[in-house]
C-alpha cells in the first residue's frame, strides 16, 4: 500500500485546524508525543507499539480527512500529522472531553502549556494578593470522651460548634505526647511491636487508644500518604489498568465533562467507593503499590470510627441527642474516596486544581500533604488551609448545613496550583445512605430560627448535576 506523506508545516493554518478537528471528534483519542518521521497506519499501529483506540482513531480521521483530500489511495496517516496538529491547534478546538481523556499529568511530562480550557481566568485579573492563613480551630476530638473533666469537655465542643458555624470545618489532631506514651508501653511485647510495625493490620481494640484524637496512628497517616503518592509515580500504563470512561465517576482519570463554557481542573484522580463494601468496584482498587488494597481498607475501617466520633460529638455540641446525625445518615451511609493529585503548574495565576464549589456530602475528611493548596471562602476573601502534620480536616457538606437547619455552614473551597511543588490529598466523602431522606433537626428549628430546609433524599445527585454547571445546589433545598 502506497503511503503518502502530508506535510503538515507547508498546509496552510485553515487546513491544519480542519484536520485538528476530525482528528478530534474522535472523542477518545489519546494524544502520544511521536518520533520524528513515525508512521501510523492502521496495521502497523494495532501490531506495534500504539494502543488500538490511536489506529482507530486514525481509521476515522481518514474517512474524515477524505473531505479535504483525496486520500482514497493512502489508508495512511502519518503520526507527525497527528500530534502537531494537537499541539498547534488553536486551544479553543480541543473540547473539554477529549481533553478529559488524557491525564494532566501526562501534558505536564509532555511539557504542554495548559490549554484554554484549563485557564479559568485572565491574566490581567490576576489576584495578586496572597491569601492569608485560615485561623482554622484545631480540635482534641479525644476531650470528648466521658474521661475528660466535664468543663474541658464543654469548652471543647463550644469550639467545635463555633467552627463549624464560622468556618464550615475544623482540623482534628492526634494527642502524640499520649500516643507515643501508650505506643512505648505496647511495644514491650514483641508481638504488638510487629503490629505497630504494619499498621493495616493493626486493628485499635483498646478503648484508651481509640479516645486519643482522631485515634489513627501518625505512621498509618504516612503510610496513606505514601502508597498515595507512589501510585501517581507509576508509568501511565500501570495507572491506566484503572482508568475509567470520560463520563464515569469510579477509577484513575479526571472528572466527567462539565457543562459547556466551565473550565477544567488541573488535577487527575483516583475515586473509588470504600463503603458500603457491597458497592465496592474492586476493577479500580490498583494493586500496585501492593499494599494499596489493604490500607485502603484499613482506612476505610477507620474513617467510619471517625465518622462516629466526629458525627456524636457535632450532634453534642448543638445540645442534640448524641445518635441523631449518625440515625440521618443511616447504617449504609456512603464511603467514598478520592485521591487528589495536582501536577505542577506553570500558570498558577490562572490555573486552578479545583474549581470553586461547595460539597454535596454530608461532611467530608481530607488528609493534605505539607503542600498548601486548599483554600476556603468566608466573607469573599480566599484563606489558605493550614497544612498541620497529622491532622484531618473535618469539612460540612451541604447535607450537614441542611440538617442542622443553616447553622453549621458548607463553605465553598477551591484549590490553587503550584509551580514548583505537586500536591496530594486524600478526601473521603461521608454521605446518606441511598434513597435515605434526610432534613433539618427538630431541635434545631424554633421561632427564632424557623425551618430553612425541606426534606431532600438523594441530594448528592442533584447537587452533581449543579456541580457540573459551575453552580450551588443548596437554594434547592430551602423552603
Ligand atoms: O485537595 C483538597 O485538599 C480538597 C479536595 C476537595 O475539595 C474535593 O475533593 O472535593
Ligand atoms: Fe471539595
Amino acid at each position: 500500500m502506497p503511503v503518502k506523506f502530508i506535510d503538515y508545516e507547508v498546509m496552510d493554518k485553515g487546513a491544519r485546524d480542519d484536520i485538528a478537528l476530525c482528528l478530534h471528534l474522535c472523542t477518545k483519542i489519546s494524544p502520544i508525543p511521536a518520533q520524528s518521521g513515525t508512521v501510523l497506519d492502521s496495521e502497523i499501529a494495532c501490531t506495534r507499539e500504539l494502543p488500538s483506540q490511536v489506529a482507530e482513531s486514525a481509521a476515522y480521521a481518514a474517512d474524515q480527512l477524505n473531505a479535504l483530500f483525496d486520500t482514497s489511495n493512502f489508508p495512511v496517516i502519518l503520526l507527525e500529522l497527528y500530534y502537531p496538529a494537537v499541539n498547534m491547534a488553536s486551544p479553543s478546538i480541543l473540547p473539554a472531553n477529549v481533553l478529559l481523556s488524557r491525564r494532566v499529568q501526562e501534558m505536564v511530562i509532555n511539557g504542554e502549556e495548559p490549554e484554554s480550557l484549563y485557564i479559568c481566568r485572565d491574566e490581567k485579573e490576576d489576584e495578586d494578593v496572597p491569601s492569608p492563613l485560615a485561623p482554622i480551630p484545631i480540635i482534641d476530638l479525644s476531650l470528648f470522651s466521658s474521661s475528660t473533666l466535664s468543663t474541658k469537655r464543654e469548652e471543647e465542643l463550644q469550639k467545635l460548634k463555633s467552627a463549624l458555624c464560622s468556618w464550615g470545618c475544623f482540623q482534628c489532631h492526634m494527642n502524640t505526647v499520649r500516643y507515643q506514651e501508650i505506643r512505648d508501653a505496647v511495644t514491650d511485647s514483641a508481638n504488638e511491636y510487629v503490629k505497630i510495625r504494619q499498621p493495616y493490620y493493626f486493628l485499635i481494640k483498646s478503648t484508651e487508644m481509640e479516645a486519643i484524637g482522631h485515634g489513627i496512628p501518625s505512621s498509618f497517616l504516612d503510610e496513606i500518604r505514601q502508597v498515595t503518592t507512589e501510585f501517581f509515580e507509576q508509568p501511565m500504563d500501570e495507572k491506566k489498568k484503572y482508568s475509567k470512561g470520560v463520563e464515569d465517576v469510579q477509577g484513575y482519570g479526571g472528572d466527567p465533562t462539565p457543562e459547556e463554557g466551565q473550565f477544567l481542573d488541573w488535577q487527575d484522580r483516583l475515586f473509588l467507593t470504600s463503603y458500603p463494601e457491597y458497592l465496592r468496584d474492586t476493577k479500580f482498587w490498583p494493586e500496585s503499590p501492593k499494599s494499596f488494597r489493604n490500607v485502603l481498607e484499613y482506612y476505610t475501617t477507620k474513617m467510619r470510627m471517625v465518622t462516629e466520633l466526629v458525627s456524636k460529638s457535632m450532634a453534642k455540641s448543638l445540645q442534640l441527642e448524641e445518635n441523631c446525625f449518625l440515625n440521618q445518615f443511616g447504617e449504609r451511609a456512603a464511603l467514598q474516596v478520592r485521591f487528589n493529585y495536582y501536577p505542577c503548574c506553570q500558570k498558577p495565576e490562572i490555573v486552578l486544581g479545583l474549581k470553586p464549589h461547595a460539597d454535596g456530602t454530608g461532611y467530608t475528611i481530607i488528609l493534605q500533604d505539607d503542600v498548601e493548596g486548599l483554600q476556603v471562602l468566608k466573607e469573599e476573601h480566599w484563606f489558605t488551609v493550614p497544612t498541620i502534620p497529622n491532622a484531618l480536616l473535618v469539612l460540612m457538606g451541604d447535607q450537614m448545613e441542611i440538617m442542622t437547619n443553616g447553622m453549621f455552614k458548607s463553605p465553598v473551597h477551591r484549590v490553587v496550583t503550584n509551580k514548583e511543588k505537586e500536591r496530594t490529598s486524600i478526601a473521603v466523602f461521608y454521605t446518606p445512605e441511598k434513597h435515605k431522606e434526610i432534613g433539618p433537626e427538630d431541635g434545631l428549628v424554633n421561632e427564632e430560627r424557623p425551618r430553612l430546609f425541606k426534606k431532600v433524599k438523594d441530594y448528592d445527585i442533584t447537587h452533581w448535576e449543579y456541580y457540573q454547571r459551575g453552580r450551588r445546589a443548596l437554594h434547592t433545598a430551602e423552603i
